[in-house]
């Protein structure tokens, strides 16, 4: 078994290369293990590192050392690959992927709590053929998502302050509803708007939980669908959205499981975040993935320690 750190240099506000070198160190003199660090050179560079070694057949554990983005990039290369799994060791800005593991969150701190850790299959949603492992957004969050790294370089904004930021100039300058068509399985809605989220996790935008009923191993993807609505009217739903209190507005947002879920518009002008990580296009299918995730994580360890019932 090889065990490969993916290391994103630009992840995170703080360089912590040699912290996952040492980490990386630690494996191979206590444990003997063959250990090997890569780091990224580009975006999109980890899902390419990640499946040419998946594609050796050999048995792989992988260390996704980033953000979410790096998480996402290292689930596109692995996914359907029997002889591998990942993990995750969080140096990222919001890491929102680990909330969804609650307080063993810390615990994914230290390699030593992961390379002989408990492996589980996870559902994945397939977004045009590209993975995201917990939300899929697209609407006005989206273009929050999409906006979001341009307030995380200040030093004075951390990750929900720098995703409230986005969210207040996207919404006085840049409006909040688009006029799209939806199908939910076989129902078609022509109409407006403000965004359309499809969840197999809980967390994204540095804490956001639309959906907090949302189980990431259940084969279920709960979508919130909201209607355009006023500027009043979306500034009292923001805060009850952000906690899983979407149902607190049945006249505004309707909460489906349908197994596929497709957005057209008639111009390309549909933001998708996958994990944070930005499409933008006219037509979007999103479903959820015939390929299961294989993840590892400390012994204990559920990724639905967070989830309630409505
Ligand atoms: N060497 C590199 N140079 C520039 N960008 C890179 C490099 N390696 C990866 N990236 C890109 O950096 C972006 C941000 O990475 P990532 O999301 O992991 O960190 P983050 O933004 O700090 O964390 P989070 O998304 O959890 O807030 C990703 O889009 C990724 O593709």
């Amino acid at each position: 078994m090889k065990h490969i750190f993916i290391i994103n240099p630009t992840a995170g506000k703080y360089d912590s290369r040699q912290r996952i070198y040492e980490m990386a160190d630690h494996l191979r003199t206590a444990h003997g293990l063959d250990v090997q660090c890569i780091l990224t050179k580009k975006q999109g560079h980890a899902t390419e590192i990640a499946q040419k070694l998946c594609q050796t057949g050999e048995p792989l554990r992988f260390y996704a050392c980033g953000g979410d983005g790096t998480v996402n990039e290292v689930a596109n290369g692995i996914i359907g690959y029997d002889n591998a799994a990942m993990s995750v060791i969080p140096v990222g800005t919001g890491n929102d992927f680990l909330k969804n593991f609650g307080g063993d969150m810390d615990k994914f701190r230290d390699a030593e709590n992961l390379w002989d850790g408990p492996q589980f299959p996870m559902d994945a949603i397939d977004v045009n053929g590209r993975v995201a492992l917990t939300i899929a957004c697209s609407g006005i969050d989206a273009r929050v998502a999409r906006d979001v790294h341009k307030y995380s370089e200040s030093p004075i904004l951390d990750g929900k302050s720098s995703y409230i930021a986005s969210l207040l100039v996207n919404f006085l300058f840049k409006g909040i509803g688009s006029h799209w068509t939806v199908e939910l399985d076989g129902e078609t809605i022509e109409d407006d708007f403000s965004l359309v989220s499809v969840c197999n996790g809980r967390y994204y935008g540095g804490g956001f939980m639309p959906v907090a009923e949302a189980r990431m191993d259940d084969g279920v993807l709960n979508t919130l669908v909201v209607k355009k609505v006023s500027r009043g009217t979306f500034i009292k739903f923001v805060g009850p959205y952000s906690k899983g209190q979407y149902y607190k507005f049945p006249h505004v947002a309707r909460c489906v499981a349908p197994k596929v879920v497709r957005i057209r518009s008639e111009k390309p002008d549909i933001v998708t975040c996958l994990d944070g990580e930005c499409i933008t296009s006219d037509d979007v299918t999103i479903r959820l993935s015939d390929k299961r995730l294989n993840f590892f994580g400390p012994a204990g360890c559920d990724c639905n320690r967070t989830a309630r019932d409505i």
